[in-house]
């Protein structure tokens, strides 16, 4: 068994012992059968969330009443979940009320797909009783039993499957696939934080292309925000090698940069993205529209944005354009790297120096002074040396060597 089912088959054990079925279930699974790396590893257990938490001395109540617990096992965090059908559902997301059934066949045929109702007993045996093996091996995503079921229970399903697509490569399977393009209109029951989360999912996976077609295809960007009337572009978007976009910012800049959106702030807002990551895409795209070519950089220039947001530009430029990224990206480091300094912070003479020599009280003024230096070491006309800036400060008669 793979060392991250080994370190929690201690839980597993405990509830079997009394006298509770316990199974890894979910993406843990599914990824174990893929080859790839082990995400979070879930357990479903005919144990009720009560039972659970009087079995082990360190849980955490995340949604007993939804029939999930947290157990702490040597130090390590896992969702302990009743086997459970989701019986009521209001509006088409989460179930309003979850009923806790002691079958684990009822529990995997309430999940969505057949390759995520998989569930492995202690002894590494597995329990399919929808055929997902199958599916993982013909490389289809397919729900358990009826698509518009799966879909009315919850319509974050439907970004799912098109998020998987963009992960794994897989195919929808045809009425999987069918029943997204009918009942694309319920995504608009979700939260934009549960939309957001697939998307970027889906843009992160090497075969994000694929996905971005299907988003058109099934009609589900036209439930996305601010995608409604984007049609032809993000067509257009799924032309591109997402692959070399390595970066949250480089991949919405992108987005945003292809998509011709007015303003990157108002549509990343829609998406409820985080204002760090807003500011880090509005540098990015100020600097393709300040620097219209990548032959453009200067020194000042790279000194003044700082390599990462540089990167981040060139990157969206040349995956946009098909040039290539890397030779962009290996200029700007060059470049970087022959800079005197790389931050404000670095250079070696501060406000109150400048104060001193100039034998003012402090102002705007001290900032110019500060740029004209920075820009004097940058070019190289002066090293960054507090006597030799002196020095220099006295020969462009800007201070007289008295003031010393
Ligand atoms: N809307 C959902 C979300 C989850 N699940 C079930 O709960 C499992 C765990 O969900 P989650 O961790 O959200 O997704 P994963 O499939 O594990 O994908 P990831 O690897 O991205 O975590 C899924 O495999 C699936 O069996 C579901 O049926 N319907
Ligand atoms: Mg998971």
């Amino acid at each position: 068994m793979k060392e991250p089912f080994q370190k929690a088959l201690g839980i597993i054990q405990t509830l079997q012992q009394h006298g509770y079925e316990a199974y890894f279930v979910g993406g843990a699974v599914r990824d174990l059968l893929l080859n790839r790396e082990i995400g979070d590893i879930d357990i479903a257990t005919s144990a009720l969330p009560d039972e659970v938490m009087q079995l082990f001395p360190k849980t955490i109540d995340i949604g007993s009443q939804h029939g999930t617990v947290v157990v702490v096992h040597n130090g390590i965090s896992y969702e302990v979940t009743t086997f459970r059908t989701e019986s009521e559902y209001e509006d088409y997301r989460r179930p309003g009320a979850v009923t806790f059934v002691r079958s684990l066949y009822e529990d995997l045929q309430r999940r969505d797909f057949t390759m995520n109702a998989i569930a492995m007993d202690a002894e590494g045996k597995l329990i399919d009783p929808f055929g997902g093996q199958e599916a993982i091996a013909n490389r289809i995503i397919c729900t358990v039993g009826d698509p518009k079921a799966r879909f009315s229970e919850d319509a974050l399903r439907m970004m799912r499957a098109i998020r998987f697509v963009g992960q794994l490569g897989f195919s929808l399977d045809e009425e999987t696939k069918q029943a997204i393009i009918e009942n694309a209109a319920l995504l608009a029951h979700i939260s934009v934080e549960r939309m957001t989360m697939e998307f970027e999912k889906l843009l992160e996976g090497p075969f994000a292309s694929r996905a971005l077609s299907l988003l058109v295809e099934t009609g589900l960007f036209l439930y996305l925000p601010m995608l409604r009337d984007k049609e032809n572009e993000l067509q257009a978007a799924a032309r591109y090698n997402w692959r070399l976009l390595d970066s949250r910012g480089q991949r919405w800049g992108f987005l945003c940069y292809i998509l011709c959106v007015d303003s990157a702030a108002d549509f990343l807002r829609a998406w409820k993205l985080p204002n760090r990551l807003i500011k880090e895409v509005e540098m990015a795209l100020r600097i393709l529209q300040t620097i219209p070519s990548s032959s453009d950089w200067t020194k000042e220039r790279l000194f003044e944005f700082g390599l990462e947001h540089a990167i981040a530009a060139e990157t969206i430029r040349s995956v946009a354009s098909g040039e290539n990224v890397e030779e962009h990206r290996k200029k700007l480091n060059e470049l970087f790297m022959s800079l005197p300094i790389k931050t404000k912070k670095e250079l070696a003479v501060s406000g109150n120096d400048i104060m001193k020599w100039f034998g003012k009280p402090g102002g705007p003024w001290v900032k110019e002074i500060l740029t004209l230096i920075e820009r004097a070491v940058i070019h190289g006309e002066v090293d960054n040396h507090k006597e030799r800036i002196h020095e220099w400060l006295i020969h462009r008669n800007l201070i007289r060597g008295e003031n010393c």
